[in-house]
């Protein structure tokens, strides 16, 4: 049984695409990034995996259950972190444990929540109106946690989570998915979040999923993104030693971008270090181009074929 599957999902909002063409699965077990920038189709897929929002057309199952009907008993076996929380202001942080483990038929002693407070640095005994952004977070997780669910989505879970914070929550969700087998979803647009847990990450743009790679694809091997200005003005491109560093060296009036291509690095910074160099960057491409990259080979090898 698959956690997720999406066939050809659409979701319009009057005219415009919230998602387009969507087909994607998430293995049961799995920990699966969903990356994109913003207005990229993220919370509306996350709303529809939790019926808040019906598909316009396509197929979906969540846990093995089409999404066609209204489906209550599933959600029992989720745990959700929308980006945005609804609280009560008025009730302490307790009291809104107490009051969302009832409604799982539960007691907060029989559970795990008061631990996750404490790893998260979390004071229960304040009024949710008091708390900061990141305390609202923090019980947000706890709550989405709270029934130990299979599947675990979360929608951009550590925006307002300082990095000590972050990090202890990224452990917590590698044990979980160890101990439990639960099946993690989250969205979110910062790679470093993707490179801790994921074991695949989807990129999605538009409304359109680009691409799904495993996580040791999309990193290996990858070369660096060079900017450099040189002290002679104007185009250089027709320099051997930048063509010999990158034959499709680009110039946009001030500065020559180049990739490193499967060279190590050493071996290019030697060779630039021939050439009157008046500014340099170095950096790893974002995941945006890495998905981009990708994008491009695999539709130049789809048009070769
Ligand atoms: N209820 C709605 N009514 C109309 N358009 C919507 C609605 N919800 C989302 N959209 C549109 O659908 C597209 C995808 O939005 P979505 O919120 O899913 O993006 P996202 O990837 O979650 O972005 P962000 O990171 O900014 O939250 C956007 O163009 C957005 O304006």
């Amino acid at each position: 049984m698959l956690a997720v599957e999406a066939v050809g999902v659409h979701k319009k909002f009057g005219s415009t695409y919230g998602v387009k063409d969507l087909n994607m699965s998430v293995e049961q077990g799995e920990v699966f990034g969903f990356i994109g920038p913003n207005g990229a189709g993220k919370s509306t897929t996350i709303r529809m995996i939790m019926q808040l929002l019906s598909p316009s057309s396509g197929e979906l199952h969540v846990l093995g259950t089409s999404m066609r009907q209204e489906q209550p008993e599933l959600r029992r076996r989720i745990g959700y972190l929308p980006s945005e929380i609804i609280l009560y202001p008025n009730m302490t942080g307790r009291e809104m444990l107490e009051f969302t483990a009832r409604a799982h038929g539960l007691k907060v002693k029989q559970t795990e929540a008061l631990q996750y407070a404490e790893r998260l640095q979390w004071d229960p005994g304040i009024k949710i109106k008091a708390y900061s952004l990141g305390n609202r977070k923090k019980l947000g997780i706890i709550l989405a946690l709270l029934h130990q669910p299979e599947l675990l989505i979360l929608d951009e879970p550590t925006s307002g989570l300082d990095p000590l914070v972050q990090h202890e929550f990224f452990q917590m969700l590698g044990e979980f998915n160890r101990k439990w087998g639960m099946t993690i979803f989250f969205s979110t647009h910062v790679l470093s979040e993707v490179e801790k847990v994921c074991q695949r990450v989807a990129f999605i743009r538009d409304g359109e999923l680009l691409r799904i790679s495993r996580m040791e694809d999309l990193s290996a091997g990858r070369s660096h993104r060079i900017m450099l200005r040189l002290e002679m003005p104007g185009d250089q491109r027709e320099n051997d030693l930048l063509k010999f560093i990158d034959a499709k060296v680009q110039f946009d009036g001030t500065y020559h971008w180049f990739d490193t291509g499967g060279n190590p690095l050493s071996n290019t910074l030697a060779a630039l270090s021939r050439l009157p160099i008046a500014d340099l960057t170095i950096r790893r491409p974002t995941i945006e181009e890495m998905f981009m990259d990708d994008y491009r080979v695999q539709h130049a090898e789809e048009e070769r074929v």
